[in-house]
């Protein structure tokens, strides 16, 4: 498979956008635009082979055009699933989104369903404020048979890039697309993604 199809979902305000850039610029900006949802392109070359790869960010606040979780999941052939840890609602969403990504994906092979979803417990950095033990989140991964992290996208910039490039792997590993439905709209270049960085309220933190 050449493209690759990730999308980053969760909760409002944990940190979807902040990771996806720390990916793809290796910079951490504080803030970032979030009216609309938006597919992040970017190629890349692992093993020697050349892969495409979509990165969707999710609008959180009502948009136009704006795609349902159920299309998000039929789209995507890997999953972040990232919860905030200061905040335990991000988490409770974060299990809604996993179960309902297991229950749409009942057809997926074990062996690809294993590898396909990643839980992520973002702003690691806030542990002083912490409201998810770490355990409850590899609880969940361990239940739901998702590959788990715990990390800070402010502050790791390694890690962030290791699960991304992780998942890049499995999902090139994975055997043929799925069938494509509705395909989510957006989408924007590396340039507007630098830009896109102000108009978005500041969650005290
Ligand atoms: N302390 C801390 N703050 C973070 C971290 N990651 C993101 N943030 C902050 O959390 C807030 C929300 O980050 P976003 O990346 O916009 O979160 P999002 O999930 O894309 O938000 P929506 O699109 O509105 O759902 C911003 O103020 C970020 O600066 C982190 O690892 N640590």
């Amino acid at each position: 498979m050449n493209d690759i199809k990730l999308a980053v979902l969760g909760g409002e305000g944990v940190g979807k956008s902040a990771l996806i850039v720390r990916f793809l610029t290796r910079r951490f900006i504080g803030e970032y635009a979030s009216s609309s949802e938006c597919i992040y392109r970017k190629h890349l070359s692992i093993d020697g082979r050349q892969l495409n790869l979509e990165l969707y960010d999710p609008c959180s606040q009502a948009c136009e055009g704006k795609s349902t979780l159920t299309d998000q999941i039929h789209w995507a052939d890997g999953f972040v699933v990232v919860y905030d840890i200061s905040d335990r609602s991000s988490f409770i969403k974060a299990k809604a989104i996993v179960h309902l990504i297991r229950e749409l994906n009942l057809g997926v092979a074990k062996r690809d369903a294993d590898t396909l979803v990643f839980l992520v417990g973002n702003k690691q950095d806030l542990c002083h404020v912490r409201e998810v033990r770490r355990e409850e989140g590899q609880r969940l991964a361990a239940e739901s048979q998702t590959q788990f992290y715990e990390l800070s996208a402010a502050e790791h910039y390694q890690e962030v890039v290791l699960m991304f490039s992780k998942m890049v792997h499995n999902v090139s590993l994975g055997g043929k697309a799925k069938e494509r439905r509705r395909r989510p709209s957006g989408s924007k270049s590396m340039a507007k993604l630098i830009n896109n960085v102000f108009g978005k309220r500041r969650k005290s933190v």
